[in-house]
């Protein structure tokens, strides 16, 4: 089931089409990485989606309900964000973690029950009454996943939330979140210019160029039957075939190390 649907999106800004989608969906349970070159559009789509952003025309529907004025910050509630840089506040890692529990009025008890749960899933309970300022950037973003997950979102965005991490920190972290979002009812949709990370975490792939979708599906089948040379050009950076085919990854053996 589609937690979040695109239909008919258009974009326009300073008299250029930024973004033209007919459909796009973000279906419960599953990580859907969109990927494209530098000005692609990926940036706007995500922030169209996370209602961030108002489209030109078109329609966005959570669950099948139309988002519109009225409703769109109760809908935006259900959203969390990662980010490439983690934007902490300069408090400890404990109140980082409440400011949007706090935000959306959830009790005390509550509040507390989840933040010890994600602190300690995401392995940084050891941290938590210290300040973030010396935080490394691997711990920090550990911080920033911890208070994303611990609003119980329904839909989660990861903005290239590995970028400037270092790889065996890179590593470990990706596969921690794979284990966190897998079996989840969690819609995700994770933007990433490292090709490498796509099949720990992805189940879906969109491909995105000018502001067109060009191709969706499993990254095995785009990887197989990519569907024109611009898709073909971007692809010749994914990782081996054997890796995407179940193999240990490059990423997974440095982790693992
Ligand atoms: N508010 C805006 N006003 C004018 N132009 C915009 C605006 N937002 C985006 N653009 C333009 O739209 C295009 C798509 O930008 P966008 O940031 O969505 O791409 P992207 O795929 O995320 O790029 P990157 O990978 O570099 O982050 C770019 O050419 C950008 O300059």
């Amino acid at each position: 089931m589609a937690v979040l649907e695109a239909e008919d999106i258009k974009f326009i800004k300073n008299g250029r089409l930024i973004l033209d989608v007919e459909h796009f969906s973000l279906p419960a349970g599953e990580v859907t990485a969109l990927i494209g070159v530098n000005g692609a559009g990926k940036t706007s789509l995500m922030q169209i989606l996370a209602l961030l952003q108002q489209p030109t025309s078109g329609r966005i529907f959570f669950k099948g309900q139309q988002v519109h004025r009225g409703n769109l910050l109760k809908l935006r509630q259900k959203m969390a964000f990662v980010f490439q840089q983690p934007l902490l506040l300069d408090m400890s890692v404990r109140k980082n973690i409440e400011i949007g529990l706090r935000f959306r009025k959830v009790p005390k008890k509550e509040m507390d029950r989840r933040v010890q749960e994600w602190l300690e899933k995401l392995g940084i309970y050891h941290l938590a009454d210290g300040p973030v300022r010396y935080l490394s950037g691997g711990e920090a973003q550990r911080v920033s996943i911890a208070r994303a997950l611990a609003l119980e979102p329904e839909v989660l965005f990861l903005d290239e939330p590995f970028t400037g991490l270092d790889s065996p920190t890179r590593g470990q972290l990706l596969l921690d979140i794979a284990n966190l979002l897998h079996g989840t009812k969690i819609a995700t949709l994770f933007v990433t210019h490292d090709y490498a990370e796509i099949p720990h975490l992805a189940h879906r792939l969109s491909v995105l160029d000018h502001g067109k979708l060009i191709q969706t599906g499993t990254p095995q089948e785009i990887y197989r039957q990519p569907k024109n040379e611009t898709v073909t050009r971007l692809l010749q950076w994914l990782p081996l075939r054997g890796e995407m085919q179940g193999g240990r990854s490059r990423i997974e053996k440095e982790a693992l190390a």
